[in-house]
Formats: structure tokens, C-alpha cells, sequence
């Protein structure tokens, strides 16, 4: 078999989404997500400038080799733009070989380790009481797990609160960058209330996560570990910016609430401290950002030598596709802990239409030879891109923050 085109598909059914397709001389092709929030041309532009002339040709089966010659022929190794390129390539030639198998991707991977997996949705609202209406909304949808997030007294914005409550939170909402405002003493002592209501409200049984979205400094990350702990967080996530990796050993001193982070890392040398340290306890890294399910095995892998779980980032940014591909990851990956989920619109089912299915607060995989998406071009066509930017975040002075 050999692989005969490799083409991009960019639509945008209310956000972007960058699709590869490669196809094949026996008529077989394989999908992957290239999705990368706010810089999705700079990823099409790598794959069609660089990788995807270098496939024409090359026998679909060689995964291991065509991800090797990715990322050491690059010279230039790592870094969102090219991890994600890569992951695309590496999600549509395991698709292409499950196909091939007759198989369902989870059973090419070593087969299932679970029947269904455990998901978190999104519970936001402009105040602690509308977000925990929302926590009780997806209690009745059969949730077990919820990320709560408040909006914050004397802030007009803050990260991950839907602009009305009920509505999805999409981050890129503007065509140049919106600009928020931070206040680091004000979230620090909403925070644990929220908490506190959420265990009032809901008891204990039901998983509670949170996402500070890299926003605090180590201390600051230890405080808020320390007044939460009491209501035992499933986790917290990007407490402090991760470049640093050792910053994780100072909140783990103070803190017994279990640390998530790794949506924005794209290789295993972003978390190697974190994980052969013990100072975090869930990895989110996804198949899209780091390099495919090639590259993520062996994150997974050596996380599993440290009981780090896996977490995966699950934003309507990452297309069905990756959530697809995910899903059968999730099914197989021996240390799996949970994968975070927020719906895509209808009309982004409508354009990938996929097998997965959500039951009783789980995913469950399909069992269709791949990895169960596919993408409906004429549909996707009718929705053609438009640039959309994340904010970026000032603290009250003027003085640029981390979003
Ligand atoms: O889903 C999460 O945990 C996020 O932090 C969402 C991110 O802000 C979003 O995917 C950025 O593209
Ligand atoms: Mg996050």
C-alpha cells in the first residue's frame, strides 16, 4: 500500500477545525486532527509546506519510521506547530492501519483495559450559584465528574465562564485577541467557596475538578492547594505556568490535592520532571499537540512507572477527530484516570460524524475499523475559516499575565 495524497481540510462550524486526510492506492484513508487553537494556519502551513510532499510514496504501515523522519529530519524538533503537524500525520496512519487490521483502534493498541471511560464536563456561571445549577444539570445528564468554574466578584471576565449560563465556554471569541483582567487576591479568596458550596450542595461522592489556568505563582498555587484540600478536589489544574517544571515540587510540599497539568505540553521532555518527580498526578497531554498516539504511548507509558494517570485535554478545540482517537487511548491505556469532555456543537457532529457514544457519565468506543470519525467535506465546505484569536490576560496594573 502506498500513500498516493495527503490533503488539509479547514472549516470552521462555529470554530476552527484542521483536518488531514491521506489517502491511499487501495482506495483506504485515514483522518487527523490538526487542530491547534488560534494558530491553525501556521500548522497547515508546516504540513503543506514540509511533511506532507515527504508521505507521497511512503507505505502507510511504516508509523514508527514516517514519525522519525518528522521529527529528527526536522532539525528544528518540538514545539506546538510541529508536534501538532506530526500528531496529525502519526492519528491518520494509525487510523489507516486499524482499518487495514479490521479492527477498532483500542484493540491494535492491546485492547481494551476498560469497557467505557470515565468523562468530566463543564459546569460555569457568572456566580456560585448559577454554576452549581449547572453541576446539578449535568448530574442529571449522569455525570460523575464536573469542572466547576465562577466568575469572580469585582472581575468582569474570568477563564472558563460562558458568557450566559448553560452556554459552552469558547475562549476564542475574537477575531484579534480580547483582553482580560486578572486578580490573583480576589480568585484566591473566591475560590474555596466555591468548593465549599459544591460539597455542601452535592455531597461527597460526585468528582469535583477546577482549572487555574496558569495563573498563580508556586505559593500562591500552594495556598489555594492547602484551603481545598479539605473538600478533596479530583484535581487542580495548571495551578502555575509549567515552563518551570521544579515550581510543581514547591506546591507538592504544602498540598495533598492532586495536580493536573500538560494541555499545552507537546513532548515527553515537557513533563519528564514532572512525572519521574512524583509532582503531579495526571497528564493531559493529547494525541493532537504531542506528536499522535505514537508519541503519546510512550508519555503514558513512562507516567504509568510513577502512578501518573492520564487526563486528557478534551476542549472543543480539539476536533472529534482527536476525541475520537482519544477515546480508543482512553479504552486501552492501562493508567487511565479521566478525560475531560465538552460537547461541540450539532453542527460539528453533523460535519464529523463519529461512533463514540456518551452514556451514564462515560464514553464508550465504537467498534468501526479505526479510529470510528470520518468528516462529511461537502458540509465542512459550507463553513469556511475565520481568523479567532484566545485573550490574553493584564493584572490590574496594566502588566501582561498569563491566559
Ligand atoms: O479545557 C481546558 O482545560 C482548557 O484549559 C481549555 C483551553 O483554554 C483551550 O483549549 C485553549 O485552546
Ligand atoms: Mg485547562
Amino acid at each position: 500500500m502506498k500513500i498516493t495524497r495527503a490533503r488539509l481540510i479547514v472549516c470552521s462550524p462555529g470554530r476552527n477545525l484542521v483536518t488531514l486526510k491521506i489517502e491511499t492506492d487501495e482506495g483506504l484513508y485515514g483522518i487527523g486532527d490538526a487542530t491547534l487553537n488560534g494558530r491553525e494556519l501556521a500548522v497547515v502551513a508546516y504540513l503543506e509546506e514540509h511533511l506532507l510532499p515527504t508521505l507521497i510514496g511512503r507505505d502507510p504501515a511504516a508509523i514508527e519510521d514516517i514519525w522519525h523522519y518528522a521529527y529528527r529530519g526536522a532539525y528544528w524538533r518540538r514545539g506546538p506547530v510541529t508536534m501538532s503537524a506530526i500528531g496529525a500525520v502519526d492519528i491518520a496512519l494509525w487510523d489507516i492501519k486499524a482499518k487495514v487490521a479490521g479492527l477498532p483502534l483500542h484493540q491494535l493498541l492491546g485492547g481494551p483495559s476498560r469497557q467505557r471511560v470515565m468523562v468530566y464536563g463543564h459546569a460555569t456561571g457568572r456566580d456560585i450559584e448559577s454554576c452549581l445549577d449547572e453541576v446539578q444539570r449535568h448530574v442529571e445528564l449522569g455525570y460523575r465528574a464536573v469542572r466547576v468554574q465562577c466568575g469572580i466578584p469585582g472581575m468582569a471576565t474570568t477563564y472558563g465562564v460562558a458568557k450566559k449560563t448553560g452556554e459552552r465556554y469558547e475562549p476564542a471569541d475574537a477575531e484579534l485577541p480580547a483582553e482580560h483582567v486578572w486578580d490573583t487576591a480576589r480568585y484566591l479568596d473566591h475560590a474555596p467557596k466555591l468548593f465549599a458550596a459544591a460539597r455542601q450542595r452535592f455531597g461527597n461522592e460526585l468528582h469535583l475538578l477546577h482549572d487555574v489556568h496558569h495563573r498563580l505563582t508556586p505559593i500562591e498555587a500552594a495556598r489555594l492547594g492547602k484551603e481545598v484540600e479539605e473538600f478533596h478536589p479530583f484535581w487542580l489544574e495548571d495551578c502555575v505556568p509549567a515552563e518551570e517544571q521544579d515550581a510543581f515540587a514547591l506546591i507538592r510540599q504544602h498540598t495533598t490535592a492532586p495536580l493536573a497539568v500538560g494541555e499545552v505540553f507537546n513532548s515527553i521532555h515537557d513533563c519528564k520532571a514532572l512525572i519521574e518527580n512524583h509532582w503531579i498526578d495526571y497528564i493531559r497531554a493529547t494525541l493532537t499537540h504531542a506528536g499522535g498516539i505514537t508519541h503519546v504511548r510512550r508519555i503514558a507509558d513512562f507516567a504509568a512507572l510513577h502512578h501518573v494517570r492520564t487526563g486528557f485535554h478534551g476542549a472543543t478545540d480539539l476536533s472529534p477527530v482527536c476525541m475520537g482517537a482519544a477515546i480508543h487511548f482512553d479504552t486501552w491505556v492501562p493508567n487511565f484516570g479521566i478525560q475531560e469532555y465538552m460537547p461541540h456543537e450539532a453542527v460539528v457532529d453533523e460535519v464529523f460524524p463519529h461512533d463514540y457514544r456518551f452514556e451514564d457519565g462515560h464514553f464508550i468506543a465504537g467498534q468501526t475499523p479505526g479510529h470510528g470519525v470520518d468528516i462529511d467535506e461537502e458540509l465542512a465546505a459550507r463553513f469556511p475559516y475565520r481568523r479567532a484569536s484566545l485573550p490574553v490576560n493584564r493584572l490590574l496594573d496594566g502588566t501582561l499575565w498569563h491566559w
